[in-house]
């Protein structure tokens, strides 16, 4: 294994898996496996990116970094050369968050200084400009993110947010500077080093920008930030004759179907709503959740019996519907029971013969997967930007598409189900 990711969750691992193994047009990508937490069986040895999907983005920071330094040593263990840790684009993580925490520990593992941090993903539009991050036109904490149930993002000023977090100054290359081009940005990291900076974040305005970002990290040992960091690394390995550059698989899983939503994000809403115009769909009454009276059962015979639609089924509620769930029982109790029932009803599910599922939600994703327990999953085709569709291996293949809540066209459901199968 050349190059080695830590994701802080399982749509996230599969957004950044996707850049990788996509690489730059015309140059191809590495060969890639997505791993459901550190393996603990051997995996095979003709992989060139290997990225181990934690579920550790909203857990205690000390948690966190243990989880993150055990899958850093798995990947040193397997001849990984440099180490990338992926977090969200939205850079998700509350002022105690594990952001910090977990890229500086890393560091001081791996004796890296100057660490890039860049969570720029221009082609679902979070930008990040004199250290501000932006999602489309709007700042971070105007975009919707103000309102996310766990890691509510309230200040567009990252270097200050990740100051909170961080024990060292964090320093700022500005998009001038990346504009000037690798050796520049290069300079621009020494010289934070020298000041004592160990993070720094890094603007980018477009790909290109992230392409620049890349090649100048090509013999960093830490990178840290969003997929988008991670575009111009393939190429790196190809320029240097450690890789070809290769392209993702196609597939073709069909069988019965399934769709599951715990994301409240605008984009995940905006979907469901398109969704339900068209295909049968189930809200999930989360009070009736809470109180035990709803039950994975009543969403498996749901599911199974509207098999070939596209069944639906979704807790997604607007902000005030979350706070006022929250307010009556409490943030963490809700989250752990509907990711249980999610978990549960996938399980379930598979077990019913359920081959291609599509996941809406980081958190959810998570459990569900977790739950599922499938080993390592190859790449597929891309289904939007950072959505690819990943595929189980062994004898009874599930295809499924892990899509972070804020990502994905008003008609990705269908068109996850329908690029699962091949069409
Ligand atoms: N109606 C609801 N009220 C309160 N909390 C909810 C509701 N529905 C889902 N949740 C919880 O909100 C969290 C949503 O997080 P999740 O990571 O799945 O989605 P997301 O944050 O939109 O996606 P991403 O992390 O990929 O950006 C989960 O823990 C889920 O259990
Ligand atoms: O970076 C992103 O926005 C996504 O990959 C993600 O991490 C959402 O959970």
């Amino acid at each position: 294994m050349l190059l080695g990711v830590i994701a802080d969750d399982f749509t996230g691992a599969s957004d950044i898996a996707n850049t990788i193994a996509k690489g730059l047009p015309g140059q191809g990508g590495l060969r890639t496996a997505q791993f459901l937490g550190v393996p603990r069986k051997e995996t095979t040895s003709d992989i060139e990116a290997g990225v181990i999907a934690l579920k550790s983005r909203s857990i205690a920071a000390a948690d966190a970094v243990a989880q993150s330094l055990e899958a850093l040593h798995w990947l040193l263990a397997h001849g990984c050369r440099q180490v990338v840790f992926k977090y969200c684009s939205t850079f998700d993580s509350t002022p105690t968050g594990n952001i910090g925490p977990v890229a500086e520990a890393l560091a001081e593992a791996l004796d890296a200084h100057g660490v890039i941090a860049c969570p720029a993903f221009p082609a679902a539009g979070r930008t990040v400009y004199q250290g501000h991050l932006f999602v489309h036109d709007r700042l971070l904490n105007e975009s919707g993110l103000q309102n996310h149930p766990l890691n509510p993002m309230t200040d567009p000023d990252i270097r200050r947010w990740l100051t909170r977090q961080s024990r060292y100054p964090v320093g700022l290359v500005t998009w001038s500077s990346v504009r000037a081009g690798p050796a520049e940005i290069t300079a621009k990291l020494r010289k934070a080093h020298g000041s004592g900076q160990r993070l720094v974040i890094v603007d980018a305005l477009g790909d290109d920008d992230l392409v620049a970002i890349g090649t100048a990290a090509a013999s960093a040992k830490l990178i840290t930030g969003g997929s988008g960091v991670a575009m111009g690394l393939p190429a790196n390995f190809i320029a240097a004759g450690l890789a070809r550059g290769s392209t993702s698989l196609g597939i073709g899983v069909d069988g019965p179907e399934a769709i599951l939503a715990g994301s409240c994000s605008g984009a995940t809403r905006g979907q469901v709503e398109r969704h339900q115009q068209k295909h049968p769909t189930l809200a999930i009454d989360v009070d009736s959740v809470m109180r035990g009276d709803t039950t994975a059962s009543d969403l498996v015979s749901f599911v199974l019996g509207n098999h070939g639609k596209a069944p639906l089924v979704f807790s997604s509620g607007s902000p005030d519907e979350v706070s006022r769930l929250q307010g009556r029982y409490g943030r963490d109790a809700i989250a752990e029971t509907l990711d249980a029932l999610f978990a549960d009803t996938a399980r379930k599910l598979v077990s019913a013969g359920v081959r291609r599922l599509v996941v809406a939600g980081g958190e959810t994703s998570g459990a569900v997967v977790t739950a599922l327990d499938l080993g390592a999953l190859t790449i597929g085709p891309e289904i939007d930007p950072g959505v690819p569709v990943v595929i189980s291996t062994g004898q009874a293949p599930v295809a499924m598409a892990l899509k972070s809540g804020n990502f994905g066209a008003p008609d990705f459901f269908v068109k996850a189900l329908d690029r699962m199968a091949g069409r």
